[in-house]
């Protein structure tokens, strides 16, 4: 008999042709066909039988579905996210506006905070998770990115807590918070990304004009007037975009430093 065990190495041999983690990818798959989380794989049901429907799963991989949009959920920072299309895939990267904003609120915790582009609700309710007194607003133009990050705040226990708003960043915004978080489109229109990311995701959640700058020179001046005194803003950036987008932002009378991510590479600016 095949057992999941035997399964698991074949289909992570296959998928290494579309995936520079094909092992990780075969054992998510598995355990989501087996309805268990992967830990309970490592903890010895690979000897099962394999389940129906593990194969369909592997071929939507190999057609470079995202694993997350086949196994419907991502981890990010403390929670688990639902995701499926529509809704970007949070990137492990994104984790560093959490950790630049931890490090900023270290006497006092935000009590307000505010995400431009929340898609499924990642980095609010990465936030809300954190300061559990605080309160706040995602925004999106996304409809379904929206649906999706308002199921995220029922199922986390937050659905009081984060409000979800449609919108165009800030445009109908006048109030002020402690805390504001964006990680914005920030692909050049000319830029070649893998098959998995423009074949299957949204592509308003990734482009941002011909230098990939067009949603920072609108949110930049957005951000200097929604900072509360004492506030901060978290802005994630690609690794290149530092000097531009730290310019952007100073032209708004804000101070900016860069913060890295665990690559070592910048990833986000704060500014206040
Ligand atoms: C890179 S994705 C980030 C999603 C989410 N914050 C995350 O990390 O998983 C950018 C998000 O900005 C949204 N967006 C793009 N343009 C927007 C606009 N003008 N107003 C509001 N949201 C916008 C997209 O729909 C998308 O959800």
């Amino acid at each position: 008999m095949t057992t999941a065990a035997d399964a698991v190495r074949e289909a992570a041999q296959r998928i290494a042709v579309v995936s520079d983690t094909p092992r990780l990818d075969a054992e998510l798959l598995m355990a989501h066909a087996m309805g268990v989380e992967r830990n309970a794989l490592l903890l010895g049901r690979l000897a099962d039988a394999v389940p129906a429907g593990f194969e369909a799963l592997v071929e939507a991989r190999l057609a470079h579905t995202p694993v997350a949009y086949l196994t419907g959920t991502r981890a990010f920072w403390t929670i688990d996210l639902e995701v499926g299309p529509g809704a970007l895939v949070p990137r492990a990267d994104s984790e560093t506006l959490i950790e630049a904003a931890v490090a900023h609120f270290v006497d006092r915790a935000p009590t307000s905070v505010l995400d431009l582009g929340t898609g499924p609700g990642t980095l609010l309710l990465a936030a809300l998770d954190h300061w559990p007194q605080a309160q706040g607003l995602g925004v999106d133009r996304s409809p379904e990115a929206l649906a999706f990050a308002r199921r995220n705040a029922g199922r986390l226990g937050m659905g009081r807590r984060a409000r979800f708003m449609l919108g165009d960043w800030a445009a109908a915004l006048d109030a002020r918070f402690d805390l504001v978080l964006t990680n914005p489109p920030y692909i050049g229109t000319d830029e070649r990304l893998p098959q998995e990311v423009v074949g299957h995701e949204p592509a308003g959640a990734l482009f941002a004009g011909a230098d990939g700058l067009d949603a920072y020179r609108l949110l930049a001046p957005q951000l200097a007037r929604l900072i509360a005194p004492g506030g901060v803003a978290v802005v994630e950036i690609g690794f290149t975009q530092a000097e531009p987008v730290s310019a952007l932002l100073r032209a708004q009378g804000l101070s900016t430093r860069v913060a890295q991510d665990l690559g070592g590479r910048p990833r986000a600016i704060v500014a206040g």
